[in-house]
């Protein structure tokens, strides 16, 4: 862009720096293209790395050297959310969240949820502890309701389960909650194929209502579409059923319907509670993931997450809120 004295506008993104040279001037960058010589030359920590290295390198300081600034930003923000979250309650303009359920006043569905955690060599660590707060998640909606859906967590031995070496780790007393099974053999040791159904984004079925006899099976995955197909060719290889919410019937998403396991299981209880796929989709989706700004109820009961006051999104690392939407 030319400023008022026709010079080139070094600060434009994705423009050359004017040094003079009416070609370097015409060249259009992308737009993340950065000058090379912000890569210290002096320090050793670069020296033989490839470019691609290099540039990762610098990229992973940048975020070190603002990772606490961005943090505290964050928590402000939070803090911010939450006070007006309460003056709403107090003005009677928003519903107080509902309070935890004591499990043993519980009653829970018939329906039952398995989350199948044998896809932790396909998981980074970062999507790894994503997961575990997912799942952390899961029982925390378990939490909120009069009729929990019961689930077990398949594929959990703890000297080869990433997830459980995860929580082991965390010292959660995960090993106790209520309405939760921790299992060490894969789903398809545990039940018949026949009470399976494997839910899928790409299946060709569509779920239409949750049937009291089966298991539905969520893929306990954070891959930010990395496995394309991946469950929908689990659930063909182990010859059990598969199907899809039925999620366009009701709403549009902004972009593709990969939902994360928490906005699934979420789903999947808001429905055992209303028998209306509409009212549990608005209530589990993140608002702007819906387009035409469909009032949502989806983070109502944020303030009670026992994840470190996490939302659903907070869940997904930068850059890979795709699975929301999904990638
Ligand atoms: C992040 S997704 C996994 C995506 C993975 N690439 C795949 O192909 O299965 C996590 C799990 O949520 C469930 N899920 C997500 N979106 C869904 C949809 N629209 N319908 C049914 N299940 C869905 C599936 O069980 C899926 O395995």
């Amino acid at each position: 862009m030319s400023s008022e004295n026709g010079d080139i506008d070094d600060h434009e993104e994705g423009r050359l720096p004017s040094e003079g040279s009416s070609e370097a001037d015409s060249v259009v960058r992308h737009p993340k293209w950065r000058p090379h010589h912000e890569i210290p030359k002096d320090d050793p920590a670069f020296d033989g790395l490839s470019k691609r290295s290099q540039k990762r390198l610098l990229k992973q300081r940048r975020f070190e050297a603002t990772k606490d600034e961005k943090r505290a930003i964050e928590k402000e923000k939070r803090k911010l959310k939450k006070r007006e979250r309460h003056e709403a309650i107090v003005a009677g303009l928003a519903q107080p969240p509902p309070k935890r359920a004591k499990p043993e006043e519980q009653t829970p569905c018939r329906v039952r949820i398995a989350i199948d955690c044998a896809f932790d060599d396909l998981m980074m660590d970062k999507e790894i502890k994503s997961m575990l707060q997912q799942i952390t998640r899961c029982h925390s909606q378990n939490r909120l309701t009069q009729h929990p859906i019961p689930f077990t967590v398949t594929s959990q031995d703890k000297n080869t389960s990433k997830i459980a070496q995860g929580f082991k780790s965390r010292h959660d007393d995960h090993s106790r909650w209520a309405h939760v099974k921790w299992e060490t053999r894969p789903i398809e040791q545990i039940f018949d194929k026949d009470e399976l159904i494997y839910l899928s984004a790409d299946a060709t079925d569509v779920c239409e209502t949750l049937d009291e006899s089966k298991v539905y099976v969520i893929g306990g995955i954070v891959d930010h579409n990395r496995h394309k197909l991946l469950c929908e060719n689990k659930a063909k290889t182990l010859g059990i059923k598969s199907a899809q919410l039925p999620i366009g019937d009701y709403i549009k998403l902004n972009s593709r319907k990969v939902l994360t396991v928490n906005h699934v299981f979420e789903i999947l209880l808001r429905y055992t509670e209303t028998h209306d796929w509409q009212k549990a989709f608005l209530a589990a989706i993140p608002q702007r993931k819906i387009e035409n700004g469909q009032e949502t109820e989806a983070g109502l009961y944020e303030q009670q997450e026992e994840d470190g006051g996490q939302t659903g999104d907070d869940l997904v690392s930068p850059g890979h809120e795709a699975e929301l939407s999904e990638p």
